[in-house]
């Protein structure tokens, strides 16, 4: 069993690493520098016939690009998962697709000008409310709105608990904000709309484009990478994962994450009389109350059935999946069972 600080049980070296590609087949592997002034290693690895590696616990599972893997001997392990942003499964099998492991920060990207849409930030949340990572609203284009500041309130009011900034790429104002929100040492991703500014972001954050050679392993099990990464180191020993598909993400909403946006409506539902209030026409709803009182907007509230009914038919779309493949595992054991027992009887 490999242990975390990299010396296994008999005194083996283990490497640890994290996953900054995807390809059919195989995953590239990105090493941390061996010391001060060195560049990070990158290995391929190659994945089982059913693109899988195995697990540190548990079953084999599909890599996706931020997984940490431990290099062990000839295994290759993908390590227990912090955080998960996932993609619905667009065909009928499979029920997600993880796009992006271990993240620690979402940036949610939106632009200043043309306006910001409300709805789409809360859309947005919720992906990363999801995810288990947290998110941070980010503004951008400061520089061609005089009113940046109006709109930070208006985010903020629709992100309760998460951090707003507004900035500008072209002048530089709120970078240093952003700086403070990140910290040091996490794995972000970038998800917005086009034209945001996401590129643009990350080339700020980046500092400079960042290059790095792959290696040869001594032992040959790894292989000379040039393929372009879509982990990016960037300053700080902060990682930005890129994958495509990522920033377009489609919803996958629980009615966990739609609570977790929408805290506000969801600590009102608690305060409705019944526990089954459809916040329509039922005595002593909270919901209704708070928009009568003009403390809730209209729109907030529609925003939030719209997510919650998506949130359900997700569910129910994932239940369906669920139970079809159960049936067709009970068709393939009944034919097994068949087959079996004609081999018997003809014995
Ligand atoms: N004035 C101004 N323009 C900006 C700022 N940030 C980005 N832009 C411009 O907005 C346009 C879109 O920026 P990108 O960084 O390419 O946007 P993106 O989100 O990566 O877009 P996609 O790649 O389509 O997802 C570019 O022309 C940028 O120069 C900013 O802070 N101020
Ligand atoms: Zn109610």
């Amino acid at each position: 069993m490999p242990t975390v600080d990299g010396v296994d049980e008999d005194g083996t070296r283990t490497d640890e690493g994290r996953i900054s590609r995807v390809d059919r087949g195989s995953v590239s592997v990105l090493l941390p520098a061996a010391g001060p002034g060195e560049e990070p290693a990158e290995l391929t690895i190659a994945t089982g016939r059913d693109g899988t590696l195995p697990a540190v616990v548990g079953d084999p599972l599909h890599p996706a690009v931020g997984d940490r893997v431990v290099v062990d001997g000839d295994r290759t392990l993908v390590a227990p998962r912090t955080s998960e942003l996932a993609r619905d499964g667009s065909d009928r099998t499979s029920v997600e697709q993880v796009i992006a492991a271990n993240v620690d920060v979402v940036v949610i990207v939106e632009h200043l000008e043309p306006a910001p849409s409300l709805g789409r930030l809360e859309r947005m949340l919720t992906i990363a409310w999801r995810s288990g990572a947290i998110p941070l609203v980010v503004l951008t284009k400061a520089d061609l709105v005089s009113d940046a500041a109006h709109w930070v309130t208006e985010a903020g009011a629709v992100a309760p608990g998460v951090g707003v900034v507004a900035i500008s790429a072209s002048t530089g104002a709120g970078l240093d904000e952003l700086e403070v929100h990140l910290g040091e040492a996490q794995t972000l991703v970038l998800i917005g709309p086009s034209g945001a500014g996401k590129s643009t972001l990350v080339n700020a954050l980046a500092g400079a484009d960042v290059m790095v050679t792959g290696v040869v392993r001594g032992d040959g099990r790894g292989m000379h990478t040039t393929t372009h990464r879509q982990l990016v180191p960037l300053p700080g020993g902060r990682l930005l994962i890129d994958t495509p598909g990522l920033r377009s993400v489609g919803i996958v909403a629980t009615e966990e994450a739609v609570a977790a946006t929408f805290e506000d409506i969801a600590a009102l539902v608690e305060l409705c009389r019944f526990n089954d209030c459809a916040h329509e026409r039922e005595p002593g709803c909270a919901v209704v109350a708070a928009l009568d009182a003009g403390e809730l907007s209209e729109r907030r509230f529609e925003s939030w059935r719209k997510l919650q009914r998506e949130a359900r038919r997700q569910a129910a779309r994932a239940d369906h999946r669920i139970a079809a493949e159960q049936r067709r595992q009970v068709r393939t054991r009944g034919r097994d069972a068949r087959e079996a027992s004609r081999i018997k009887s003809r014995r």
